[in-house]
C-alpha cells in the first residue's frame, strides 16, 4: 500500500509497445507461477533439484541486472490507467498472485472469475489455507467500495469458515451492504467448484484520511455513488 500514486517508471507512450510490454510481464510472472507450483509438487531426484536450484539463480541475477529498489506501488501508464502489478492477488507482475480477475457486475456489485488454487495455497491436506482464503476475499470485497468511488484500507475482515475449500477451482462474489460518509460495508462469498459456499465474509472498508481530499465529499447511502461504466483487474 502506497500513500499516493506514482508515474510509471517506465513511460510507455505507443498504446501497441505498451500493450507488449505489459504482455511480457504477464507470461514472466505465468513462467514463475508454474515454476512456483512445481517446486512444491516436484519429485525428481536430489541431484536434479540441485541443478534446477542453480539454474534459477542464475535466471534471478538476470533480472536483477536491472531492477526497481521497492515495492512497485500505484503506477500510473501512459495511456491513464493506474495498476498495482504487484499486488499479490491480481498483480499481473506477481508470480504469487493466483492471480484473481475481479470484476464489476452490477451496481455495487464484483465477483473473482472462477480461478485455481493448486498445491502452493494448501492448508489442511487437499484444502485451500485459510490465510489465503482471507486475501482472496480481502481482494474480492475491497474492489467493491473502489467501483463504487470509495476506495479503502481494510478496518475489519470477518470471515466464517462455512465447510472447508477443496484445491482447484474457486470463485468469490461481493456487494455493498451499506455506506456511512467515508465508510462501506461489503459482504461477500466464496464458492467451490460447485458453486457451494464455503466461507462467508463482511469486512468494513474506509477511505483513510490522507485520501480524502481526492474523493470528493461522501454522500449517504450505495444508492447515491455513480457507479463508473466498468473496473477492469487494473483498475
Ligand atoms: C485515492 C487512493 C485511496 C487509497 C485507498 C487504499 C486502497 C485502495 C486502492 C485500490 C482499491 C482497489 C482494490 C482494493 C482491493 C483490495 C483491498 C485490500 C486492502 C488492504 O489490504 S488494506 C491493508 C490492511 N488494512 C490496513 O492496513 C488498515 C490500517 N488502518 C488504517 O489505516 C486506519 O485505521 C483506517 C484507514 C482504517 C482508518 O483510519 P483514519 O485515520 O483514516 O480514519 P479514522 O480512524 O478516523 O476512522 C474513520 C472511521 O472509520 C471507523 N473505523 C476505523 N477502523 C474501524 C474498525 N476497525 N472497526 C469499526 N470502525 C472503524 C472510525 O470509527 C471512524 O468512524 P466515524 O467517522 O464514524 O467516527
Amino acid at each position: 500500500m502506497t500513500a499516493g500514486t506514482y508515474p510509471s517508471p517506465e513511460p510507455v507512450e505507443d498504446p501497441e509497445a505498451l500493450r507488449a510490454d505489459e504482455a511480457a510481464y504477464r507470461d514472466l510472472a505465468d513462467a514463475v507461477r508454474e515454476l512456483l507450483d512445481l517446486t512444491v509438487r516436484t519429485r525428481v531426484d536430489q541431484p536434479e533439484r540441485a541443478a534446477v536450484a542453480t539454474e534459477v539463480r542464475a535466471l534471478s541475477a538476470r533480472l536483477s541486472a536491472r531492477a526497481q529498489d521497492g515495492p512497485l506501488g500505484l503506477e500510473t501508464t501512459s495511456d491513464g490507467r493506474l495498476r498495482d502489478h504487484g499486488n499479490p492477488m491480481v498483480g499481473m507482475r506477481n508470480p504469487v498472485a493466483p492471480p484473481l480477475t475481479v470484476r464489476q457486475t452490477g451496481e455495487g456489485e464484483a465477483a473473482a472469475d472462477p480461478f485455481v488454487l493448486g498445491a502452493a495455497y494448501e492448508g489442511p491436506p487437499g484444502h485451500v489455507h485459510g490465510g489465503i482464503i482471507a486475501s482472496v476475499l480481502d481482494q474480492v470485497l475491497g474492489t467493491v467500495p473502489a467501483i463504487v468511488g470509495r476506495p479503502g484500507m481494510t478496518a475489519y475482515l470477518n470471515l466464517t469458515y462455512r465447510r472447508p475449500t477443496p484445491l482447484g477451482q474457486v470463485s468469490g462474489r461481493a456487494r455493498v451492504a451499506g455506506t456511512d460518509g467515508w465508510k462501506t460495508t461489503v459482504t461477500g462469498e466464496l464458492l467451490d467448484a460447485d458453486g457451494q459456499v464455503t466461507v462467508e465474509a463482511e469486512g468494513l472498508f474506509v477511505v483513510p484520511r490522507w485520501a480524502r481530499q481526492y474523493l470528493g465529499t461522501p454522500t449517504g447511502d450505495a444508492g447515491d455513488f455513480e457507479a463508473p461504466a466498468e473496473a477492469g483487474p487494473d483498475a
